[in-house]
């Protein structure tokens, strides 16, 4: 339940006290410390409006939802050893780390995380990035909680400040209605690369896979639209809560101004106790076609094989479904099958990460003959498109989800992106409405229709 606004300045009054004194009792020395506190008051299960500078990640049909706000620690990478790079950075933080939960509710402070397809670049964006927030907000099913982060070595006063500062940001904001969406005018302004040529694409890759040079590989497009009012990140995030309940919903904004948002179906890896799982998903319809047939059987399996000889290695015990199963969207169906398994000890999210990414749902097969067609010919990803996007908890369990079905908002502009798998049996058209119609979900979300 949200309270009526009058409650905030005691809330946070009180708030303040607790922090002050916990700071006090653990404050000094070296290394992070975090403080988690049970806010039973809060009505976390969106991302609020108004809030620039965030990152936001929900699984709403397991009632995880963070909200991450501030910089604590934070680390870049890119290139070959990116994930390495990250999960070192991410370990030497852990072991000088006093994360104190207060409450007792069970939460650990978490560190949220992106990066993208390629190993480098990633135009105005960091190629990879991990974050542990000054503030994350935190909901497990029905209960809230607040977690603050600072380095032991600062002024306590500084760092009470810094957090009030952000606690009545996110108070106030989540006391704020999020504005119905807009109905706005969209203007295509281009597409990269334009139809055509992304035809002659698919062409050559099904002549070049039916020459046996490679099984799969994923054409990726992307479309400019111009709106007729600035997007507001808060209300588009609503509208893609209503329509897609079992997606990961993720925001991130940026410091250029720009804003990546969307509602993916692909989890690429999480772990949780020492299970894995990870979603194989391909093969789609869009028409009330079959789902059954001998080429998008053949376009997931190459998936499922993928997924697991890169977990097999690091894992006892492996569970893979005889037959995916359709995971219906909106205007979306997808063949998914979830794969889980037992990691041997030692094994990190993001050494999962590295084994599995980037799977034939979104590259290719073979992955390093995929990629290698796709650096050949020139494909652009751009941001964080078809990377993923995750977070990993204090004692290492955490999710990643595969950037897809999103946007990159740059004021009235956003720029949409939008893949398909070709296979031998790809016919360029219906490839080409493929990427239509996983276009037409988030454009009719931009579009302001519910
Ligand atoms: C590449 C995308 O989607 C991927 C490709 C699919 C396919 O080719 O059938 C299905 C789901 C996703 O793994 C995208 O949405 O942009």
């Amino acid at each position: 339940m949200t309270q009526p606004a009058h409650r905030t300045p005691s809330l946070l009054q009180a708030l303040e006290m607790r922090l002050g004194n916990l700071l006090r009792q653990h404050g000094g020395g070296s290394g992070l410390l975090s403080l988690t506190l049970g806010m039973p008051e809060l009505d976390f299960d969106r991302l609020p409006e108004g809030l620039r500078d965030c990152s936001y990640w929900a699984r709403p049909a397991a009632g995880r939802f963070l909200l991450g706000l501030g910089v604590a620690a934070s680390v870049e990478a890119q290139g070959e050893g990116r994930f390495r790079a990250l999960d070192a950075a991410f370990a030497e933080y852990r072991r000088l780390w006093l994360a104190v939960d207060e409450d007792g509710l069970g939460f650990q402070p978490v560190a949220l995380a992106g990066f993208a397809f390629g190993q480098e670049g990633a135009g105005d964006i960091p190629n990879s990035r991990l974050t542990i927030p000054t503030l994350l907000v935190q909901r497990r099913e029905e209960i809230c909680a607040m977690t603050f982060t600072c380095d032991r070595g600062s002024s306590l006063d500084t760092v009470l400040a810094g957090w009030m500062g952000l606690a009545g940001e996110v108070v106030a904001a989540l006391h704020r209605e999020t504005s119905p969406p807009a109905n706005v005018l969209l203007q295509r302004i281009s597409s990269q690369p334009d139809d055509d040529i992304w035809l002659e694409q698919v062409v050559r890759a099904v002549k070049d896979i039916c020459a046996g040079e490679l099984d799969k590989v994923v054409l990726a497009r992307s479309i400019r639209v111009r709106s007729t009012q600035p997007f507001v990140p808060a209300a588009l995030m609503a509208t893609l809560a209503m329509r897609y309940p079992g997606c990961v919903h993720f925001t991130h904004f940026f410091p250029s101004g720009g804003v990546l948002l969307g509602a993916t179906p692909e989890s690429l890896v999480s772990l949780a106790n020492g299970q894995v799982v990870s979603d194989a998903l391909a093969g789609t319809d869009w028409q009330s076609g079959r789902l059954d047939d001998e080429k998008s059987l053949h376009e997931h399996r190459l998936v499922v094989n993928a997924i697991v000889r890169a977990l097999e290695p690091v894992c006892g015990f492996l569970q893979i479904p005889a037959r995916p199963k359709v995971f219906e969207l909106q205007e979306l169906r997808h063949l998914r099958s979830v794969i889980k398994g037992t990691v041997d000890p030692g094994v990190s999210l993001l050494n999962l990460v590295e084994r599995l990414h980037p799977t034939p749902a979104i590259g290719g097969a073979p992955v390093r003959r995929a990629l290698d067609w796709l650096a050949r010919h020139g494909e652009m990803r751009s941001g964080w498109y078809s990377g993923a996007t995750g977070w990993i908890g204090y004692d290492g369990d955490g999710e990643f989800a595969v950037a897809l079905r999103c946007a990159w908002l740059d004021g009235n502009e956003a720029e949409l992106y939008a893949g398909a798998g070709i296979v031998a049996g790809s016919d360029p058209r219906n490839e080409l409405e493929e990427t239509e119609a996983k276009l037409n979900a988030m454009l009719r979300v931009l579009g302001g229709q519910a």
